[in-house]
C-alpha cells in the first residue's frame, strides 16, 4: 500500500542508500526514479517522502487538515510523552498552538515592543563586536551571538562589496523589507522537516469513487504538461497512494527551496532570486523554509524580525572585511541531512 521506493536491507532499511554528506543530492536521484512520491525506510519503519513543489503544495497546501499529523519519534515521545507544541497532536496539539501564537502575539511577536527587545539585544552584539579592533573573527565566537554566516555568505560574494550599485539597491529594501535581508540565506541554508504523518487512510480522502475520478481528471487537467499521461506509474505515485494511517511523512522543504524553476541557482547565495528586473522584492511560492499549512512554524514572525534586525544593526555599523578574495569564497554547506550546515568563515568587522 506504499508508494514505490528503493528495496530495504533488514533492519537499516534504506539509510546505507542515503549519501550522508548530502541528503539532498540523494532524494533527488530518488525521484527522479520513483517519482515526487517515494518510500524510504529508516530502520524498519516506512516513511513516505514528498519531493518538489507540486507533491508538497499538495500535502501541506491543499490537503492542509490531513496533513497536519505531526510524525512520531520513538524516543522523543518518549521524553516528551505527548506534551509540548512541536510533536504533539490531535486536540491537545491545537489548544497548544492556539495558545502559543497567542503568547507570542502578546509577546509583541512581530511588533514594536519585541523590536525594542531585539534591538537593545544587537546593541550588545554591536560593541562585543568593536572590542574585536577590527581583527579577525574566530566564527564560534561569533556564533554564540549571531548567525555569522548569514553575514558573510551576504557581504563574501563578489557582487556584494560596497562599491557595488546591486548592494546599495539592496540595502535599500533593507529597510522596505526584511525579506530582501534573511531569504536568500534561508533558501540556501535551509532548515530541516520535521515529519508529518497522516492521521487518515488516503482513501478517506475520496469518499467514493466518483469524487476519486472527478479529482484525478481535475488534476490531469492541472498538469497535463508535466504528467506523462501514459505512465501509470505518474499516476499511482502521486495521486493514488493508498497511504495507511499514521504513515511518517517527509514533506523535503529543501527539495522545494533547491528547484530550478524557482531559483535558477540553487546551489548559489543569489539575492536576483528574489529580486524583479526593477530591483524590487520578488514572492515567491516556492520560498517555504518555514514550511506551510497547518504546521506552519510558529515563529516565523520573530524570526524574521530577528534576522532582519540583526543584520541590518550589523550593516550599520561596521564594515565587513573577508580575509581572502571573496571570489575564493566558497558557500557550498559542508553539510546537507535533513538541514543544512553553512561553512565557516573568518571575517573582520571595522567599526564605521
Ligand atoms: C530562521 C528561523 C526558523 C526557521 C527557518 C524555522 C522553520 C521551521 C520549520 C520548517 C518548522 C516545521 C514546520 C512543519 O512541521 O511543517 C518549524 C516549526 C516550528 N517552529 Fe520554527 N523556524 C525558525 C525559527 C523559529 C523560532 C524563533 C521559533 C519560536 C519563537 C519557532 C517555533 C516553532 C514551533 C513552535 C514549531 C512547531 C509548530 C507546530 O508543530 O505546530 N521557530 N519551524
Amino acid at each position: 500500500k506504499l508508494p514505490p521506493g528503493p528495496t530495504p536491507f533488514p533492519i537499516v532499511g534504506n539509510i546505507l542508500q542515503l549519501y550522508n554528506k548530502d541528503i539532498k543530492k540523494s532524494l533527488s536521484t530518488l525521484a527522479q526514479e520513483y517519482g515526487p512520491v517515494f518510500t524510504l525506510y529508516f530502520g524498519m519503519k516506512p516513511t513516505v517522502v514528498l519531493h518538489g513543489y507540486e507533491a508538497v503544495k499538495e500535502a501541506l497546501i491543499d490537503r492542509a487538515e490531513e496533513f497536519s499529523g505531526r510524525g512520531s519519534f520513538p524516543l522523543i515521545e518518549k521524553v516528551l510523552q505527548g506534551l509540548g507544541i512541536i510533536f504533539s497532536n490531535g486536540e491537545r496539539w491545537k489548544q497548544i498552538r492556539r495558545f502559543s501564537l497567542m503568547t507570542l502575539r502578546n509577546m509583541g511577536m512581530g511588533k514594536k515592543t519585541i523590536e525594542d527587545r531585539i534591538q537593545e539585544e544587537t546593541l550588545c552584539l554591536v560593541e562585543a563586536l568593536k572590542k574585536t579592533n577590527g581583527s579577525p573573527c574566530d566564527p564560534s565566537f561569533l556564533l554564540s551571538c549571531v548567525p555569522c554566516n548569514v553575514i558573510s555568505s551576504i557581504i563574501f560574494q563578489n557582487r556584494f562589496d560596497y562599491s557595488d550599485q546591486k548592494f546599495h539597491t539592496l540595502t535599500k529594501y533593507f529597510k522596505e523589507n526584511a525579506n530582501i535581508v534573511s531569504s536568500p540565506w534561508i533558501q540556501l541554508y535551509n532548515a530541516f522537516p520535521i515529519l508529518h504523518y497522516l492521521p487518515g487512510s488516503h482513501n478517506e480522502f475520496f469518499k467514493n469513487f466518483a469524487d476519486q475520478k472527478k479529482f484525478i481528471l481535475e488534476k490531469i487537467k492541472e498538469h497535463q504538461e508535466t504528467l506523462d499521461l501514459n505512465n501509470p506509474r505518474d499516476f499511482i505515485d502521486y495521486f493514488l497512494i493508498k497511504m495507511e494511517k499514521g504513515t511518517n511523512i517527509v514533506t523535503s522543504l529543501t527539495s522545494v527551496l533547491y528547484d530550478e524553476k524557482a531559483f535558477p541557482n540553487p546551489e548559489k547565495f543569489d539575492p536576483n532570486h528574489f529580486l524583479d528586473a526593477s530591483g524590487n522584492f520578488k514572492k515567491s511560492d516556492y520560498f517555504m523554509p518555514f514550511s506551510a499549512g497547518k504546521r506552519v512554524c510558529a515563529g516565523e514572525g520573530l524570526a524574521r524580525m530577528e534576522l532582519f534586525l540583526v543584520l541590518t544593526k550589523i550593516l550599520q555599523h561596521f564594515t565587513l572585511k573577508p580575509l581572502v578574495d571573496p571570489k575564493k569564497i566558497d558557500t557550498t554547506p559542508i553539510l546537507t541531512g535533513f538541514g543544512s550546515l553553512p561553512p565557516f568563515y573568518e571575517l573582520c568587522f571595522i567599526p564605521i
